[in-house]
């Protein structure tokens, strides 16, 4: 506009200077035309001629160039015209809406497309600003604008902003704005080209809107993880989900292979091909669950879905949906142990139990076994419930667990049923009293004073129903229904004993039981003694040795047959001290009576199965010689033939071990077990003793006889002496003799005796000699 006003201003002095030139040529043509025609006039009727002509050539000249002139300002009026009538047509019929606005902002002129888009006539958009169109929230930026572009600090801007319909609607619109500076602040105006973009900004909102959306979705699920790679596993996109679940944040993982970040070392293969395979196909992969890697290397397990984006001239994007599956593994977890276990004790509950019972009836079933199944209930639990309140009552049930817990061995299976009642499966039962031992354990157990927090001194006395499979009943439900009534007669019975489900089990258990304490006692004090049966050479009569067998007299129960008492002192753990007494009495008898001078002979100790697997027989051995001073030599340990049918390799290893001490082995009631030759070879054996079952009527009866001679002859084979027990009869003694048969003993000799009968024994015979090792 100020270049258009300085355009002008030159303009306004060239009619000046038009004139005057037309005033001096005027002036010189009057002065010196005359004066030229005069020269060139002869006459005066040429001059006047000449003159005439002078006359008509000016006139011809200014017609000319009023012509000129008055052509030229048509010719200007018309472009002038078409100038105005192009610019009109443009502003009036342009795609955008075209706005001449004033420095206060009030609209000057208007053409019919903003008129259009603001729903105003062109009269009354004219009365109106752009401030009072303008959308409150975009006002402030626009007159910012404004204001700037009037102070020169811009000479045009462009904003993108809210119009108000006149009928309420808001329009958002492109504005591109140019100052036309005038020198009169009256002349100066803004030019405003208004693109109606409503339509891209509302595309665009949504856009901006559903990428909002998706992440913001995406970042408030923290236990779903998003991530996205591109074909070398690169990590891409990292949300929030991702930094919870897997400990990375996005800065850290973005930028770096999945491979680094997630997989455990054992996937990366399959994984870098899978990933690889997806960017290829552009098909997923099928969603799976998986174990990955966290941050601090602890592993997390997900279910992990997969989607290949493809976007326009980009390559192939994976992404992996990753749902932490840990709260829900932790549930199914829990889920799955509150199905099995009791959520207060932690033991198993009762259907976990049933199930155990089940399986050990099926094994007891193939493998001929017992098993007992005992229910333990509580005696006045109810009162300390009431009494101290549930609190109370449950610490009182955890400590009760974890009681019975120590009490129980690996193989038992511990159950809470519910409330105060607990279950134990004894699987492999050897004896029915076992179950009987084991309750009046957990009885005496029970009886210990608990202290429960702060200081609370409780004991817990209960009462205990056994049943046994195959005695009692052969189901689960039936068992336990058989130690529930059993419990009931002990609660009847005045609590804080135990029952069985048969009454005559319950009696021979407690006489078993009554027996079994006195026998501790006995070893405790000394009360069983050895007694000493000779064994003799068939060939030559001499005592070539001596079997200790054990004798025991009760004050009250008088004597006790080693046949009811060495079975309770298996059963209950005695022998192995009472095995211990045995070999160390015969050690000291033994190297007492060498000290004497006695002949020297083998003296036989009977080893119990249980001694065996314990495995420690061969260190006992070696330290009892050790200490007592007892040629190895003269120790002979007998094992029955059952007992080494146990457990083969380890009887053998003992066998080894305490052949490697120098003692003599022994395999006792040879015949009554099934132990094979091959078996028999491989045994560290060097004495056979013929059970006195074949024996004894063997004179009488011809299959005994053929026996006990297959028998003696096997021995030989296997280059094994052979004894032969219970000989009673002289009959006896000469049919062995001509079987060969190396030793015998029995009756017919001596009864086992005392130590100082077998002396005097063993005195009378002095000179003769002795077997030889
Ligand atoms: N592990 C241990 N077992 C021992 C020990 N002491 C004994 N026993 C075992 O107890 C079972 C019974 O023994 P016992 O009642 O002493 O009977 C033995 C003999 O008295 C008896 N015998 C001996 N000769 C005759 C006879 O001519 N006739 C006849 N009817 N009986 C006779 O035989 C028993 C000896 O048997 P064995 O041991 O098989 O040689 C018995 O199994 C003992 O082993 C011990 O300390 N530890």
């Amino acid at each position: 506009m100020k270049q258009l006003d300085a355009k002008l201003k030159k303009l306004r002095y060239y009619p000046l200077f038009g004139a005057l030139i037309y005033l001096l040529f005027g002036a010189l043509w009057i002065t010196f035309s005359d004066q030229l025609l005069l020269s060139l006039a002869v006459d005066p009727q040429t001059l006047s001629r000449y003159q005439s002509y002078k006359g008509y050539f000016y006139i011809v000249l200014t017609a000319a160039l009023a012509w000129v002139l008055l052509r030229q300002r048509l010719h200007f009026s018309r472009s002038l015209t078409k100038s105005e009538y192009i610019l009109d047509q443009t502003i009036e019929k342009a795609a955008a809406g075209i706005a001449h606005v004033s420095p206060s902002g009030q609209f000057l002129r208007v053409n019919q497309e903003l008129c259009r888009l603001l729903g105003y006539s062109m009269a009354e958009l004219r009365e109106l600003s752009f401030q009072q169109l303008t959308h409150p929230m975009d006002l402030a930026r626009d007159q910012a604008l404004v204001e700037e572009t009037l102070s020169g600090l811009r000479q045009h801007y462009s904003l993108e902003k809210r119009y108000l319909r006149k009928d309420g609607q808001v329009i958002w619109a492109r504005l591109s704005v140019s100052l036309i500076a005038a020198t009169d602040i009256s002349d100066t105006f803004f030019v405003s080209v208004i693109q109606d973009i409503s339509d891209v900004k509302l595309a665009q909102l949504k856009l901006e809107e559903s990428e909002l959306r998706f992440r913001t979705l995406l970042d408030s699920m923290p236990t779903i993880s998003v991530q996205g790679y591109d074909e070398d596993g690169t990590t891409l996109f990292w949300n929030k989900g991702s930094e919870l679940v897997y400990g990375y944040s996005s800065q850290e993982a973005i930028g770096r292979n999945l491979l680094d970040l997630i997989i455990p070392e054992k996937m990366q293969e399959g994984v870098r091909e899978a990933v690889s395979q997806m960017a290829s196909s552009g098909e997923a992969r099928h969603a799976e669950e998986l174990v990955l890697k966290r941050k601090d290397g602890s592993p997390v397990t997900v279910y992990s879905s997969h989607a290949v984006v493809i976007l326009p001239d980009k390559k192939p994007q994976i992404y992996c949906i990753d749902i932490d599956l840990t709260t829900y593994k932790q549930q199914e977890a829990q889920l799955a142990f509150l199905a099995q276990y009791d959520p207060l004790t932690h033991l198993p509950n009762r259907h976990f139990f049933a199930n155990q019972l089940e399986q050990a009836l099926k094994v007891a079933r193939r493998e001929q076994l017992q098993l007992a199944v005992l229910i333990l209930d509580l005696d006045n639990f109810k009162n300390i419930n009431d009494s101290y309140g549930h609190n109370v009552g449950d610490q009182l049930l955890k400590q009760v667990a974890e009681k019975l817990r120590i009490c129980c061995r690996d193989t038992d299976t511990l159950a809470r049923l519910g409330g105060d009642e607990f279950a134990i499966l004894i699987e492999h039962l050897e004896q029915p009293e076992d179950a009987a031992r084991f309750a009046q354990e957990l009885l005496r157990t029970m009886q210990q004073t608990l202290m429960l927090p702060p200081d609370l001194e409780l004991s817990a006395a209960a009462s205990i129903g056994i049943s046994l499979f195959p005695q009692h009943h052969d189901n689960v439900e039936a068992l336990l229904q058989g130690a529930d009534a059993a419990l009931y007669k002990a609660k009847a019975e005045g609590r804080n004993t135990y029952y069985y489900y048969s009454d005559q089990l319950t009696a021979q258990a407690r006489q078993r039981l009554v027996l079994e304490g006195r026998l501790r006692n006995a070893v405790k004090t000394g009360q069983l003694h050895c007694y000493y049966q000779p064994q003799l050479e068939v060939a030559t009569g001499r005592i070539i040795g001596a079997e200790l067998l054990l004798r025991w007299r009760d004050p009250e129960l008088g004597f006790v047959s080693p046949e009811i008492f060495i079975p309770l002192a298996e059963s209950s753990g005695l022998i192995h001290a009472l095995g211990i007494q045995v070999l160390q009495q015969a050690c000291v008898q033994g190297k007492a009576w060498l000290d004497e001078g006695l002949p020297a002979i083998s003296l036989a100790v009977n080893v119990s199965a249980h001694q065996f697997s314990r495995g420690e027989l061969g260190q006992q051995v070696r330290t009892l010689l050790a200490e007592t001073g007892f040629p190895a030599k003269f120790l002979e340990l007998e094992v029955t033939e059952s007992a080494l049918m146990q457990d083969e390799d380890k009887v053998i290893e003992t066998m080894q071990q305490l052949r490697a001490t120098g003692v003599r082995l022994a395999i006792d009631d040879f015949g009554t077990g099934y132990s094979s030759l091959a078996y028999l070879q491989r045994l560290p054996l060097d004495i056979l003793k013929v059970d006195r079952r074949f024996i004894c009527n063997m004179t009488t009866n011809p299959d005994n006889q053929q026996i006990t001679k297959a028998i003696i002859e096997l021995g030989h084979t296997l280059r094994f002496e052979v004894l032969a027990e219970g000989v009673e009869t002289a009959e006896q003694l000469a049919m062995l003799q001509q079987m060969s048969c190396n030793y015998y003993q029995g009756y017919y000799f001596s009864k086992p005796v005392p130590a100082e009968t077998f002396r005097q024994l063993l005195a009378q015979q002095q000179g003769v000699g002795v077997r030889a090792h």
